[in-house]
């Protein structure tokens, strides 16, 4: 169920020390005001600059000006966050950003290490990402949408506001008397987020008032259905090998297949093929009865071909 802001506080126990991810917007100036109270001298703030867009500057001054006033140490890590080829602007800051998190955790070795680090994404947030997954179809992995709490190198990953309504951070924060920066591109509507935003959860609010609590009912089902998709895959591949025999593969359901060769495909080949790919290679595999029998087909960034008994994948590129 949604909960109120200061429920969600009152709940959030993470490690300490603690950093929170300060962007100077809204979200995270409220968490980090929320947790800098909570646990006074254990806090500190982590901004990354990402230097895209003219307002940058302005969101390094809030987040300095907020954390002197705090008397929270502040950390500005500065990256480079232009995206390659393919990828989408959010995505390589999103990668930056977690790269940049990394780095300042890494330049606190004990006995200054921090132990959690908490980000301010909120039941909003996780709609919308649930909705843009739905938007490129995806399978079970993205439609669990965002984690709440996940470990990676030794330190502890939260995000205490995802039961939390977007407004009811807003109105927590202004009966603080706590400003903010507003991200100029958050208006944008060229953004898939922001139209979803704009548009969807409002039209959402009037269809199904309920939405925030039951859609992430229905992405903690997908996260739990993912995570048991994982473990047959692990257990399926350590029976059909790597890489893949042909004839344990054939043993297993069409189902089955798919999943054990997309989990081989990412473990062993860090590819992902597309639905249409991995359906044309599962009709191959369930025409190949003869030892005759060819396989050769483009998935991912490679190929995949049968060698004899067995599936091999290889990127050309790679080979020369
Ligand atoms: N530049 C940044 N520096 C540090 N942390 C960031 C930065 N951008 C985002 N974060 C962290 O990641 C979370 C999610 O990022 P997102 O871009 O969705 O939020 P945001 O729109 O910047 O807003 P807000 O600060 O209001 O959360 C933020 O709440 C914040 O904790």
């Amino acid at each position: 169920m949604t909960q109120s802001f200061s429920a969600a506080m009152e709940q959030f126990a993470p490690a300490l020390p603690l950093a929170v991810g300060l962007s100077g917007g809204a979200d995270s100036t409220a968490l980090l005001l929320a947790c800098a109270r909570k646990w006074p001298g254990q806090v500190q703030a982590i901004h990354v600059h990402h230097g895209l867009q003219a307002a940058a500057d302005d969101f390094e001054r809030h987040c300095q000006d907020l954390c002197k006033c705090l008397q929270v140490p502040l950390t500005v890590q500065r990256v480079d966050a232009r995206h390659a080829p393919g990828e989408s602007p959010e995505d390589a800051a999103r990668r930056a950003r977690y790269k940049a998190f990394e780095a300042v955790v890494q330049a606190h070795p004990a006995p200054f290490a921090i132990s959690s680090i908490a980000l301010a994404q909120h039941a909003d947030d996780q709609v919308e990402t649930l909705l843009l997954a739905l938007s490129r179809g995806a399978g079970v992995a993205g439609l669990a949408a965002m984690p709440a709490r996940w470990e990676r190198g030794g330190v502890f990953w939260h995000r205490p506001l995802l039961r939390v309504a977007g407004a009811h951070v807003r109105d927590w924060l202004r009966a603080q008397g706590q400003g903010w920066v507003e991200d100029p591109t958050n208006q944008d509507e060229r953004f898939t987020r922001n139209r979803i935003r704009a548009q969807l959860l409002p039209a959402l609010e009037a269809a199904f008032p309920s939405f925030r609590d039951t859609f992430a009912r229905s992405a903690a089902h997908a996260a739990q259905a993912s995570e048991l998709l994982q473990e047959m895959a692990q257990q399926d591949l350590l029976q059909v090998g790597i890489p893949p025999q042909l004839a344990p593969l054939r043993a297993l359901s069409r189902a089955r297949q798919s999943n054990v060769l997309r989990h081989w495909l990412r473990v062993a080949h860090a590819t992902t093929p597309t639905a249409a790919q991995l359906g044309e290679l599962l009709d191959q595999l369930a025409a190949c009865t003869t030892r005759g029998h060819r396989i050769h087909l483009k998935v991912g960034r490679g190929f995949v071909g049968r060698s004899g008994p067995q599936l091999d994948w290889y990127n050309p590129e790679v080979l020369v």
